[in-house]
């Protein structure tokens, strides 16, 4: 299954912004009463202000033409108290909104880190680190910059433009209409050219992403790139990751502003139609028909009314478009189902063994199969040695045996049952996996030693120290300086990577699994400690199924059976000596 979010189909990386905004919404669906409550309070505001002109235009009419202070003083004191109403309103939209978006934020960037934790191996192979942390950080604040800032302001542009408009055609329609006509030429643009937008800012956010991963890239791999002075090949790279940036963002930017100019020049357009046409309509109208100097200067600030929203809803317009490209790279993560399902429970099986390979095919991607046709049992309480030249596959059988991966034909069964019907909680319990390169977090390595393992989280330093020496550790965790006090830093820079290794050891063996898996798990380990390890695997309980991965022949002497793992094939070796043969030939006995 295709994983790379930069490589998905046409149809699944684009969603129209309707199908967008629709998902989107589904997301603060419980927001309602507070998004109900704003939308009324920013009405009440749009109609606030649109009441200003016809009472500027009243007074005009009949108590400045008339010079009546007193009608004077008692609508100017009436347009003051509605003026601060509108302050009040416009404040409460800002606040009520700014919550919906901190918490919106707050939600989605739980579901996709919840979604990131669900996904399975391969997703993070096709992957770079950096271009997620991109999406789940700067997209989801380009939507959080929209829902919190501009979304009201969005409805409430738009609520006072149909409220203006509405007012433009209601007292004159004639002059209304032609006030209104150069707003149908921004409509037009603005539907031609949407898509192009969309499309320029969501190439803005791919580069920052790729500009992430780049930064991502060469700060974890930072020791290589000073060992093998490889400094100007990363300036090199980031330099070109970079001018992709700034040549996105002009782009963006550009698509972004490219309507502000043509909204001034089609404002101030409108309003010279309305100055002419209404002057032409006081000169001819007479009576009670008659347009006054007082209704002509409400039009000229419904006309503003209109337009002003019009040009900054240009800018919001860029912000929504914005705000969907970041939504789309969001939702391809969010739609993202793992390959890794767990089947409904079945019966097992007889006889089947511990674990068994049945006809297993794999690959990691379309181009090479890596293992053809793969067929063994594991015992309980037998182990295991799985031998071969390197890039042979042993890591890549472990890895199915943990279920990081599935085979792409055959079966993986474990007790007798279909491996995919065991959940992940299940399957961890029954199966330790001590990587190759085992991963630390920052913490201690008590944090480190019990991390996903439930059993022992109350347990004091005391108690936890016994369960230690029961399980035969303690002389490994004497390493420690600190014991389990002893600080990791993420990625463990502050130990060595045999001390890591140990951690990874001693977090796998107290979890107490009936397999367990050993992938060079003692590689950079001195001689010493390597038989502390090989006595603990000794005397772990008789239950257990150890299957060790070797390039160090001796490690693997007391193995009660060994496979010889070559370009996609797992042989039984027979002994030890028949191993070696193997290994030092490059090819299997018959
Ligand atoms: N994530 C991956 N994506 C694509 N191909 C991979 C991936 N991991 C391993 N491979 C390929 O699969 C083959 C088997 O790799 P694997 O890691 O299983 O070998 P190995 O026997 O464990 O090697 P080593 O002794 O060096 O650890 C190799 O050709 C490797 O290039």
């Amino acid at each position: 299954m295709n994983y790379d979010l930069n490589q998905l189909s046409k149809t699944q990386q684009k969603t129209s912004t309707l199908t967008g905004l629709k998902k989107l919404l589904q997301l603060i669906a419980h927001e309602k009463p507070t998004l109900i409550i704003a939308f009324f309070i920013i009405i009440t505001n749009s109609a606030l202000n649109l009441l200003g002109p016809l009472i500027i235009g009243h007074t005009i009419d009949n108590y400045v033409q008339h010079k009546d202070f007193h009608g004077l003083l008692r609508n100017a004191a009436i347009l003051l108290a509605m003026y601060t109403a509108a302050l009040f309103t416009s404040y409460k939209q800002t606040t009520l909104m700014g919550g919906v978006g901190q918490r919106m934020l707050f939600t989605l960037r739980n579901a996709i880190f919840n979604k990131l934790q669900q996904l399975p191996v391969a997703f993070f192979n096709q992957n770079k680190a950096g271009d997620l942390i991109s999406r789940v950080n700067n997209d989801t604040d380009k939507l959080n910059q929209f829902f919190s800032q501009s979304l009201m302001q969005f409805i409430g542009n738009i609520s006072t433009m149909i409220g203006a408009g509405i007012f433009l055609l209601v007292i004159n329609f004639e002059l209304g209409a032609a006030a209104l006509s150069p707003s149908l030429v921004i409509l037009f643009l603005t539907l031609v050219l949407s898509p192009w937008i969309k499309r320029k800012n969501a190439a803005n956010l791919k580069s920052t992403g790729g500009l992430s991963a780049e930064i991502q890239e060469s700060l974890g791999n930072f020791k290589v790139i000073i060992a093998f002075n490889r400094r100007d090949y990363f300036r090199k790279r980031f330099q070109e990751a970079n001018n992709d940036n700034y040549k996105t963002a002009i782009g963006s930017g550009l698509a972004n502003n490219v309507f502000v100019p043509v909204y001034g020049l089609l404002a101030s357009f409108a309003q010279l139609i309305v100055l002419c046409f209404g002057i032409h309509l006081i000169r001819v109208t007479t009576g009670t028909n008659a347009f006054t100097i007082g209704a002509l200067m409400a039009y000229l600030i419904y006309v503003t009314n209109f337009y002003n929203p019009l040009r900054q809803l240009a800018a919001l317009w860029a912000n929504f478009q914005t705000a969907m490209a970041g939504w789309d790279r969001i939702s391809q993560i969010l739609s993202l189902e793992s390959n890794l399902a767990v089947l409904p429970a079945g019966t097992a099986e007889n006889n089947a063994g511990l674990l068994e390979f049945r006809h297993v095919h794999f690959s990691y991607d379309e181009k090479r199969e890596i293992l053809h046709d793969i067929c063994f049992k594991l015992e309980q309480g037998k182990t295991y040695a799985l031998v071969g030249p390197t890039g042979g596959g042993k890591t890549t059988t472990a890895s199915l045996i943990a279920r990081l991966y599935d085979p792409t034909k055959g079966m993986v069964l474990l007790g007798g049952k279909d491996i995919r019907t065991f959940t992940a909680e299940e399957r961890t319990r029954k199966i330790g996996f001590i990587l190759q390169e085992p991963f630390l977090f920052t913490g201690t390595v008590r944090d480190n030693i019990l991390y996903g393992n439930e059993l022992y989280k109350d347990h004091t330093n005391e108690q936890m120290e016994q369960v230690i020496r029961d399980a035969n550790l303690g002389t490994l965790l004497a390493i420690f300086e600190e014991g389990l006090e002893t600080k990791v830093l993420s990625g463990g820079d502050s130990i060595s990577l045999g001390q890591k290794q140990l951690i990874a050891f001693m977090r796998a063996v107290l979890r107490n699994p009936e397999i367990l898996i050993l992938d060079e798990a003692t590689a950079n380990i001195d001689t010493i400690t390597e038989r502390l390890l090989s006595d603990i695997l000794d005397k772990l309980p008789e239950t257990t199924t150890r299957v060790i991965i070797a390039h160090r022949l001796n490690t693997i002497e007391n193995a009660d059976e060994i496979f010889f793992v070559n370009s996609g094939e797992v042989i039984r070796a027979g002994s030890f000596n028949d191993a070696m043969d193997l290994l030092l030939q490059g090819k299997r006995v018959s």
